[in-house]
């Protein structure tokens, strides 16, 4: 088929499709577009005979050769539909899109080109943004790909993270990707709840179900109703609950505390921790039944020093996000600092130590001096060797030469020398049989 034949054959199936399309040569070149596209790219139908790589990348080379996965490679490799995640140059700056691409074959059963749609993902930005997920690194976007395909449908996802890592952002991205997003996301803390606490907020109670309950209550779960039940911090939940939770999730029904009435329950279920289930499991203090029922995708979460590139990128936006906070700014060396910072706090401490540093600062100008110690310590490199003057050795190293350079020079007198250096004769002699070793070694 030429390629007229092909522009013929899809112009209908791209005009009918509401998702930026194109169809593509198996040289990465555009063959057609429909207008969403173009819109999307480039905003003039100047896309036509350029390669995709060059409009949605701005690169002059495949995504494969520029340390991305390419779809089409992939599809040419595998001769199967693929879809990936990648960011794109669009109109409206960089977005995070979801690429799917389709082999198409010829009367003969060849792929002679490929379709290409793609979906903007809205869960998450790539530039600072007032609210929700930002990133771009590698380790976020593998995140992100899980969580796009994820939302649309009803599966229990278990996310995994440590703490501060954005687990109850990502909950609420899921939910706002759902088809329940115009219906309520709730959260259940599950830590620190007692047992009898934890099943009537979870479930509700009936007035005089026990003493306190002086008119019945709507629990949790039914002020979820039609949309996301976020459980956090699962794994904190006591057994005698697990299987309060269990049945709830089982039997999709409840019962307010105090009542015989069993209710429906209608939720999409998100759950999170911070703490290894499967070890809990062997240790025998979390359901293993509970376990696979909340399981059901996965989604791990990367830790802040996982996500180096992301960094500035995440200053930018907190700084957005904290009150009074866009006035300010991080110098070059503070960041360089936090870069080199483990972070076990994530991203709650990064926003920490801003919030920590607006205070400190007299102008607008976060700096070294304004980040707590134990990231700031690490900011001062050391002088080079040449702004030193000398050579930098290891302390012991320096105290060996210094005794073999005295030994030298009183080689009869150990016992006056140790007394002069302030240490016993032995030890002199322990210091110099260590001395004489390295010596001997280099
Ligand atoms: N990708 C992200 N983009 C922007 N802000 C983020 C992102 N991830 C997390 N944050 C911010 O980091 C802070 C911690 O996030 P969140 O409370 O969701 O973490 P968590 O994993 O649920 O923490 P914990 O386990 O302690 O409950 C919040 O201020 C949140 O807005």
């Amino acid at each position: 088929m030429t390629a007229v034949e092909t522009v013929s054959q899809f112009s209908g199936i791209l005009a009918a499709l509401e998702e930026p399309a194109a169809i593509l040569s198996p040289d990465y070149k555009i063959i057609a577009a429909n207008d969403a596209y173009i819109a999307h790219y480039k905003g003039s139908d100047a896309v036509v005979g350029h390669h995709c790589y060059e409009v949605s990348h701005h690169y002059d080379v495949p995504c494969d050769q520029a340390g991305e996965s390419c779809p089409l490679r992939e599809c040419q490799r595998t001769g199967r539909r693929q879809r990936v995640l990648h960011l794109h140059n669009t109109r409206h700056g960089e977005e995070h899109v979801d690429v799917e691409m389709i082999p198409i074959t010829d009367n003969s059963g060849r792929v002679s080109c490929y379709l290409e749609k793609m979906q903007v993902v809205k869960e998450a930005a790539a530039s600072p943004e007032e609210q929700g997920l930002v990133g771009r690194s590698p380790a976020f976007m593998a995140m992100l790909e899980l969580v796009h395909r994820a939302a649309p449908s009803d599966i229990s996802v278990l996310l995994l993270g440590e703490s501060g890592t954005g687990k109850e952002l990502v909950a609420q991205a899921i939910h706002q990707a759902s088809r329940r997003k115009q219906m309520p996301f709730v959260t259940v803390e599950c830590s620190g709840l007692s047992e009898a606490l934890f099943e009537s907020e979870l479930f509700g109670h009936e007035k005089g179900a026990f003493t306190g309950a002086v008119s019945s209550k709507e629990g949790l779960v039914e002020a979820a109703r039609g949309g996301t039940l976020f459980l956090d911090e699962l794994g904190d939940v006591p057994l005698a609950l697990q299987v309060k939770l269990l049945r709830l999730i089982e039997t999709g029904t409840y019962r307010r505390v105090g009542s015989v009435t069993v209710h429906k329950a209608d939720f999409r279920l998100v759950c999170a921790t911070h703490k290894a289930l499967p070890d809990m499991i062997e240790a025998g203090t979390f359901r293993k039944d509970l376990y696979y029922r909340v399981s059901a995708f996965p989604i791990p979460l990367p830790s802040l020093s996982q996500r180096g590139e992301d960094l500035a990128l995440l200053v930018e936006t907190l700084l957005k996000r904290i009150p009074e906070g866009s006035g300010y700014h991080l110098s070059a060396r503070a960041l360089e600092a936090l870069a080199a910072y483990a972070f076990p706090g994530n991203i709650r401490e990064l926003r920490n130590i801003l919030e920590r540093g607006m205070l400190l600062t007299d102008d607008n100008v976060i700096d070294i001096a304004h980040l707590p110690r134990e990231c700031a310590n690490r900011t001062e490199p050391l002088p080079t060797e040449q702004q030193f003057g000398c050579t930098v050795v290891p302390l012991h190293e320096l105290e060996s030469r210094y005794l073999a350079h005295l030994v030298s020079l009183y080689p009869r007198n150990k016992k006056q020398l140790a007394e002069q250096l302030g240490v016993s004769e032995r030890t002199l002699y322990r210091k110099l049989t260590k001395a004489d070793a390295l010596m001997q070694k280099s």
